[in-house]
């Protein structure tokens, strides 16, 4: 969108920088009142090896937008993201799952790091093809309160947001958003992964049900032993989303059928990290863990790690 926003793109790849520059962006999108659209965008783009080679081929931007998986939250990436900061800026860090704030933590101040929850679909196709397959809400807040910070920046975020036609707001207990996210993503992910089932069909297996339970059990167990506050009706909206998204694979099951590293270990890992600090097993979450990890190792991947993720 034009107006007073300016957004430059950042890829992995020159291959992919080059690409966007010539043929643009495309993004399949469909909306209510529009139907469905096919929408040519052209960013402004670099890769991530041109920025590192000359840090200073961008202006230093207000906001950072993290998007990538877990598993390419690095120390390198989080001194590359650190390099482009100026005071002012903040990163906010769409990630599913816990543990790249620490990654990140160890470049960038803390309380320069936001993190944000979102509900919207979006399925990469190949390169410069992106589609936005559902529309949802997204919260966003800092990772820590700090009362000294000025907010202005944030609601200039919101703002943009909404222009953008993004339904966002603004929460001083993100920590809370990215639990309630992050207990169902340790539910569903892993088991549709492990039975290689669409999320509806978990609704459709009563043994399947009973993990589900235990796994939710144990995230509400170990949350309050954290003191952290999660939604009342957490189970029935963990429900709602396979009900929601019945016909839908999960990002975990589509990372394993396209033998892609999977989140596993910022989700259920991410867990187990948490209650081990915190002096608690979590039986079922090891089992799948160990389960989810078999699998990547049949082809080769993650081989170093033992089935323990501690
Ligand atoms: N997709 C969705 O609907 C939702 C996703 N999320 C979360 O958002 C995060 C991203 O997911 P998603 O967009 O699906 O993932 P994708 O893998 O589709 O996209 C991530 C992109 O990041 C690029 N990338 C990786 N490393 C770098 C780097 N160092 N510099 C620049 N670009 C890089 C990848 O490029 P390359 O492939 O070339 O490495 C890839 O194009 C995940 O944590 C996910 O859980 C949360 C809610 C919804
Ligand atoms: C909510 C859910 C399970 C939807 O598929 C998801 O976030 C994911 O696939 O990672």
């Amino acid at each position: 969108r034009s107006g007073a926003v300016h957004i430059e793109l950042v890829t992995h790849s020159r291959e992919q920088s080059e690409r966007v520059s010539a043929e643009g962006l495309r993004l399949l999108t469909k909306s209510s009142e529009s139907g469905q659209q096919d929408i040519r965008v052209r960013p402004f783009v670099i890769a991530e090896e041109e920025l590192i080679s000359s840090p200073d081929s961008l202006p230093a931007p207000d906001w950072i937008f993290l998007m990538v998986k877990q598993t390419a939250v690095t120390e390198r990436l989080a001194r590359t993201i650190a390099d482009q900061m100026k005071p002012e800026t903040r990163l906010l860090c769409f990630q599913n799952g816990i543990g790249h704030t620490d990654i990140l933590a160890q470049c960038i101040p803390e309380n320069r790091l936001w993190l944000a929850v979102t509900t919207e679909g979006a399925l990469r196709h190949h390169s410069v093809c992106v589609e936005h397959t559902g529309s949802g809400e997204t919260w966003i807040g800092p990772l820590i309160n700090d009362a000294s910070q000025d907010r202005h920046l944030e609601k200039n975020l919101q703002k943009m947001f909404q222009d953008a036609g993004f339904s966002v707001s603004l929460s001083n207990k993100i920590t809370s958003k990215v639990w309630n996210k992050l207990l169902m993503n340790s539910v569903i992910n892993p088991l549709t992964a492990i039975l290689q089932v669409p999320n509806g069909m978990l609704l459709q297996l009563p043994a399947a049900q009973g993990l589900m339970r235990a796994l939710y059990e144990e995230g509400l167990e170990l949350a309050a032993r954290l003191e952290i506050e999660l939604a009342e009706d957490l189970w029935e909206q963990l429900l709602k989303v396979c009900e929601r998204t019945a016909a839908n694979q999960s990002s975990m099951l589509q990372d394993i059928r396209a033998r892609r590293l999977t989140e596993l270990d910022s989700i259920t890992g991410g867990l187990l990290a948490q209650a081990k600090q915190a002096g608690l097993t979590l039986p079922t979450h090891h089992t799948v863990y160990q389960l989810v990890r078999s699998i990547e190792q049949q082809w080769g991947k993650n081989i170093g790690k033992a089935g323990d993720p501690l």
